[in-house]
C-alpha cells in the first residue's frame, strides 16, 4: 500500500485556519460575561453559538486572500491597504449573507485581517509585539475607497470621545500586547487551565478597553460596570478561584441587566489567541 504524502499547507491557508480557529475558540469559551457562549446568547437576542461558528467559517476565504495580498505586495504601503479594505468589505458582505444581516464579527474582520496580513508580510520577526506593531502601521494608512459611514463606533466616538476599533489597531493593539497576552501567560504560568487562562485574558481586556459596543448599548454607566467588574474578578484571584468566579457571575448578571455586550473585547480575545500562536507557524 502506498503511503499518503500530504503537502504542507501554504502560509495563507495556515493563517486563515489559525484565525478561524481563534474565532471559534473565542465563541466556545465559557462562561463569558454578557457574550454568546456555550451557555447561551448573553445580551444578544439576535446571535447564538451556531451563528458565531457559521460566521467564523464564512470568513476563511477573505482571511486567506488578505494573507495572499500581503505576500504579493510585500510592503506596508497604500496599495496593500487599499486591497485589504476591499477584501474586508467583501468579508463583511459574506458574513452578513451568512448571518442574515446580523453583525457577528465586524470588529474581528478588521483586527484579524490586519494581523493576518502583518504575519504574511514577512517570515522574520513574528513575535506578537512586532506583528501587532506592523498591523498598526497598516491601520494608519488611509483607505480612500472606504465609504463614509455613521457606524455605532463613529456615533460613540462623537458622544464619548472613545477611540474604538480603529484607534486600538492604529496604536498596535495595546489591549492585547499590554493586557491580554501578559495575563494569558501569567495565568498559565500560575497553573490555571487553558479555559481559565483565556477567561482571565478576556477580563484583562474588559478591564481596560473602551468597548464601543458597550458604550453604544449601555453608555458610560455600562462601560464603568464592565471595567470595574472585570477588574474585581482579576483582583479576587481570577476565574480559576472561587472568589473570582463569584465576581464573574455578578459581572455577567450586571451586564445582562444593562443589556451590555462587550463584542469589541470578544474580538480582541480572538486576536490575542491568534497572536499567541502566529509566531510558531
Ligand atoms: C475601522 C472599522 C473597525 C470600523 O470601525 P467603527 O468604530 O467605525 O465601526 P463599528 O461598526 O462600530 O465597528 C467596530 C467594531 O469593532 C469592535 N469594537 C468595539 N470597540 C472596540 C475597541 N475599543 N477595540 C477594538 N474593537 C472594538 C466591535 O465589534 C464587535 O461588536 C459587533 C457588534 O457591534 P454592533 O454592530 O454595535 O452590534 P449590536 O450591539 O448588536 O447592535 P444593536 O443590536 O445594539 O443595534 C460584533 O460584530 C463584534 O465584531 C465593533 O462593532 C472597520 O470595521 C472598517 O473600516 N472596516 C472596513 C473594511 C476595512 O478597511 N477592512 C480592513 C481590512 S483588514
Ligand atoms: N462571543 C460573542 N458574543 C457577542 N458578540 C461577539 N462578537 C464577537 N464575539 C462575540
Amino acid at each position: 500500500m502506498k503511503a499518503l504524502c500530504l503537502q504542507p499547507l501554504a502560509l495563507p491557508d495556515q493563517l486563515a485556519d489559525l484565525a478561524v480557529e481563534a474565532l471559534i475558540d473565542e465563541a466556545d469559551l465559557s462562561p463569558k460575561p454578557g457574550l454568546v457562549d456555550r451557555r447561551g446568547s448573553g445580551a444578544h437576542g439576535d446571535m447564538n453559538l451556531a451563528l458565531m461558528h457559521a460566521s467564523a467559517l464564512s470568513l476563511w476565504p477573505c482571511l486567506r486572500q488578505m494573507a495572499e495580498a500581503a505576500q504579493r505586495h510585500g510592503e506596508i504601503a497604500a496599495p496593500l491597504r487599499a486591497e485589504l479594505g476591499r477584501l474586508g468589505r467583501e468579508g463583511e458582505a459574506a458574513m452578513l449573507a451568512t448571518t442574515a444581516g446580523v453583525n457577528t464579527h465586524r470588529g474581528a474582520i478588521w483586527a484579524l485581517g490586519l494581523l493576518v496580513a502583518a504575519r504574511a508580510l514577512s517570515p522574520v520577526s513574528c513575535d506578537p509585539h512586532t506583528l501587532a506593531a506592523r498591523a498598526g502601521r497598516l491601520a494608519l494608512i488611509d483607505d480612500p475607497a472606504a465609504p463614509a459611514q455613521d457606524s455605532h463606533g463613529t456615533q460613540v466616538r462623537r458622544r464619548y470621545g472613545a477611540g474604538g476599533a480603529r484607534e486600538q489597531a492604529q496604536q498596535g493593539f495595546p489591549a492585547i500586547t499590554g493586557h491580554a497576552l501578559p495575563q494569558l501567560w501569567r495565568s498559565r504560568a500560575a497553573g490555571a487551565s487553558e479555559t481559565h487562562a483565556r477567561l482571565d485574558a478576556l477580563l484583562a481586556i474588559m478591564a481596560s478597553l473602551s468597548d464601543t459596543c458597550v458604550l453604544w448599548r449601555a453608555g458610560q454607566q455600562g462601560l464603568d460596570a464592565l471595567q470595574q467588574g472585570a477588574r474585581a474578578v482579576l483582583d479576587a484571584g481570577g476565574s480559576a478561584s472561587l472568589a473570582g468566579r463569584r465576581q464573574l457571575r455578578a459581572l455577567d448578571a450586571r451586564l445582562l441587566q444593562l443589556n451590555a455586550s462587550p463584542g469589541g473585547a470578544a474580538d480582541l480575545l480572538a486576536a490575542c489567541l491568534f497572536l499567541d500562536k502566529a509566531g510558531s507557524l
